[in-house]
């Protein structure tokens, strides 16, 4: 039986990873654009490469918010500062036991994981190379949401739709 801190502790663990994850792909995105001759760590070889991701329209909100608003419009930010606020609201939202505010949490972790499966089919099929950086945030999303869901499930017993032992 893991204990309810335990699970909290594990979000926050990957909570702080994903973070840092994030502002590295943010800091790599930024600076790919100030400066021609940055090259980030995850650029390693043919094919295994994050540039390319980083510098694709997808790599700033999402691809979708540049279309539907414009290039320009004031919220078209790079993914990973959206990352950034997203793992740092998970990590606030694991210091509580709440119902409502775990529900929260797990709705928003739901999100992040659609998320993942949308950038990872534009890596796979629009941008063709394997950004470790991104891969990285996409196993961070699956475990959290493991995490959460296990969380949520302790503090609601039977109800949505969680099995327990010995039913
Ligand atoms: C580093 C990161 C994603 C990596 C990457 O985006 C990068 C950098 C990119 O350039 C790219 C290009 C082409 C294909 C794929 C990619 C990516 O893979 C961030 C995850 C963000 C996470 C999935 C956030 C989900 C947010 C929720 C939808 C809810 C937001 C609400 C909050 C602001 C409170």
């Amino acid at each position: 039986m893991v204990e309810l801190s335990t699970i909290n502790m594990i979000i926050k663990i990957y909570a702080l990873a994903g973070f840092c994850v994030a502002a590295y792909a943010f800091y790599a995105e930024t600076s790919l654009e100030n400066d021609p001759d940055f090259k980030p760590l995850c650029d390693i070889r043919d094919y295994v490469n994050c540039s390319p991701a980083f510098q694709s329209p997808y790599a700033k909100g999402f691809g979708i918010v540049g279309y539907v608003f414009g290039e320009d419009v004031f919220f078209n930010v790079p993914n990973g500062l959206v990352g950034m606020i997203f793992y740092t609201v998970s990590f606030l939202l694991s210091f509580s036991n709440n119902e409502k505010i775990v529900n929260a949490q797990y709705y928003l972790a739901i999100a992040s994981n659609a998320s993942t499966v949308y950038l990872a089919i534009v890596l796979a099929f629009v941008v063709g190379e394997l950004c470790l950086v991104c891969l990285t945030t996409y196993v961070i999303n699956a475990v959290s949401l493991l995490c959460v869901s296990s969380k949520r499930c302790r503090l609601t017993r039977n109800r949505n739709g969680c099995k327990t032992k010995g039913d």
